[in-house]
């Protein structure tokens, strides 16, 4: 391949720098070319409007797109989750690689876990998929908490806790481990409490379709079981006709009989903000082999979470 250097298109908070600068030297491993990071500013980064107003976690996405689509740069790193469902014809999804933990984390003060939390904590967070899991497990187990609308980049967020306002926040675990704050963790919440994103914990490596070329030096990335596993939680959002700020959670997992890997599980949860009703459930089915497969076992499970109401619960996306 030619000398020139791969533009790395990347967002310039502390998250994206992170996670960019991490794919950038895996990339330059497999191509043994030189990667530079190429600094492009998205209307989120700037605007104080909520998350729901300025029209969701999209709005990171599209000035990397674009700068992709104008030859600016060869190829992007985004957060799985905040990717919107559809896939433009004009990009590829190169590489999937493989996925780090998926659990939300609580940062509480003085070292509290969730279950230690005082009756009416305050506890932060700008996602209602957080807010409505939260709820509803606090008040299946006689806790009372108040879960209060927050934003931010993470400096700002843990900075809640830090100054007292809140007495915890919670975030992603794999937004902690990439910028080296995973040791600010108070309690690591479990999957079974609180579903993560879909696609939280992974990333998507983006180029230009037509680029095939990259398309194929990327793809030494690709973790395949993480690929179907995001394929599965995505098609389950998108069939939910939900975005990135609903209150969506969805998790894919393999279920092993000792060594061997049996099956795939897609577990998925809908519910109001407040807690006070949630559906969620789980389907399980062969390890999908393809694409195809993987959408239809996400389809499957939104299918029966629509029977069961789901759709009237995702109204609060202003939240
Ligand atoms: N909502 C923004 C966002 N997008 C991706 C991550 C973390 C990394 C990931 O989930 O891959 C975060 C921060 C958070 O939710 O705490």
């Amino acid at each position: 391949m030619s000398e020139h250097p791969l533009r790395l298109g990347t967002r310039r908070s502390k998250l994206a720098m992170a996670q960019s600068g991490q794919v950038a030297d895996a990339v330059s491993q497999v191509t043994g070319r030189p990667v530079e990071l190429v600094e492009i500013t998205t209307y989120g980064d700037t605007s104080r409007e909520s998350l729901a107003q300025i029209g969701g976690t999209g709005v990171f996405v599209t000035a990397l797109r674009d700068a992709l689509l104008r030859g600016e740069v060869d190829f992007a790193v985004h957060s799985l989750k905040d990717l919107p469902t559809a896939q433009p014809d004009d990009l590829a999804l190169a590489a999937v690689p493989v996925r780090e933990d998926p659990r939300d984390v609580l940062v509480a003060r003085d070292g509290l876990a969730f279950a230690q939390l005082p009756d009416g904590a305050r506890i932060g967070t700008g996602s209602p998929r957080r807010m409505a899991q939260l709820n509803a497990y606090a008040r299946n187990h006689g806790m009372t908490i108040e879960t209060v609308a927050i934003r931010g980049n993470v400096d700002t967020r843990i900075g809640y806790v830090r100054s007292g306002e809140l007495d915890a926040v919670v975030l992603a675990a794999a937004g902690l481990n990439r910028i080296g704050r995973i040791d600010e963790v108070t309690d690591f919440l479990p999957v079974d409490t609180v579903l993560p994103a879909p696609g939280q914990g992974a990333l998507a490596i983006e180029c230009a379709a037509d680029n095939a070329d990259l398309i194929a030096a990327l793809g030494e990335l690709d973790d395949p079981f993480t690929r179907v596993a995001v394929t599965a939680e995505r098609s389950l959002l998108a069939a939910l006709e939900a975005g990135c700020s609903a209150p969506v959670g969805a998790f894919a997992d393999l279920l092993a009989d000792g060594q061997i890997v049996k099956e795939m599980r897609l577990r998925g949860v809908v519910g109001t903000t407040d807690g006070s009703t949630l559906v969620q459930l789980s389907t399980t089915g062969p390890v999908p082999e393809t694409h195809d497969q993987a959408m239809e076992l996400g389809r499957e499970l939104a299918a029966e979470m629509l029977a069961k109401g789901a759709a009237g619960l995702m109204g609060e996306r202003a939240l």
